[in-house]
């Protein structure tokens, strides 16, 4: 098999909170391929967005390693980090981070934009992405006038603009109807089935099951890794508290 697209080895995640240490990850091993879609469950505080912090670049371990596309992240400064992130890697953050003075379409093309694109591809590729998720007639809107799940919509966008060939969801149908989140994660699914590699982080055992792979974190171990649907629900049935 090639190598991953994302690979984290023995990755320890330490906080300090005073005199005290919060163990976030342990030890964790994960690799996801190209053409993959895995899910992380686990219960609130288990590590789930730690986890997808450190595989995007945006937090470091304290221990192990991370290597996007066979690039070790720690090896890299942090201008090489931040052009890896712009360019392989489509982050949906659990609270959005839109820039609430840009409209949709601004929002979406501004990655590639940052990374080189002229402005006018960046645009269009902005129009396809958002159509892609059903917001195309939001293009010209700010953040502020609209509703959450249309953010959402938005964020989703941004992530999946352009040739990005790491995506990394966390909860990113929070605040959908279950039919608008159904189709996102049949989006995200389809850009996996195109190539790339995905980890979503979801509460909900359904969404999991879109997935090829569930990996179930308990206090920053990787506890279980299983197939989809039996994955997700035998997990849920051992009490896994999500
Ligand atoms: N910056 C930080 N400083 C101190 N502790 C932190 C920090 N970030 C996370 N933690 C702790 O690390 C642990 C894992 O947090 P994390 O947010 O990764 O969990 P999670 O599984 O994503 O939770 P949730 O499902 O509630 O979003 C928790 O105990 C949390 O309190």
């Amino acid at each position: 098999m090639s190598d991953p697209m994302l690979l984290l080895s023995g990755v320890t995640r330490e906080h300090r909170q005073g005199d005290s240490v919060v163990h976030a990850l342990r030890g964790v091993d994960l690799a996801v391929h190209a053409g993959e879609l895995v899910a992380v469950m686990g219960p609130s505080g288990s590590g789930k967005s730690t986890l997808l912090h450190v595989a995007g670049g945006l937090d470091t371990p304290t221990a192990g390693a991370v290597l996007v596309e066979g690039r070790d992240l720690a090896q890299l400064s942090a201008a090489q980090v931040a052009a890896v992130r712009r360019r392989s890697i489509g982050y949906v953050f659990q609270d959005l981070n839109l820039l609430p003075s840009l409209t949709a379409l601004e929002n979406v093309s501004l990655p590639l934009e940052l990374d080189g694109s002229r402005g006018g591809l960046a645009r269009r590729a902005a129009r396809d992405a958002l159509e892609e998720v059903g917001v195309g007639h939001l293009a010209g809107r700010f953040p502020d006038d609209m509703s959450g799940g249309q953010q959402q919509r938005v964020a989703i966008a941004r992530a999946l603009v352009g040739p990005r060939r790491l995506l990394l969801a966390d909860e990113p149908t929070g605040a959908l109807d279950s039919a608008t989140g159904e189709e996102v994660l049949r989006v995200l699914r389809a850009r996996c089935e195109a190539g790339a590699a995905g980890v979503l982080v979801t509460h909900e055992a359904r969404h999991a099951a879109w997935a090829d792979r569930v990996v179930f974190l308990r206090d920053g171990v990787v506890v279980d890794q299983s197939g989809p649907v039996a994955g997700a629900d035998s997990l849920l049935a051992t009490g896994g508290g999500v």
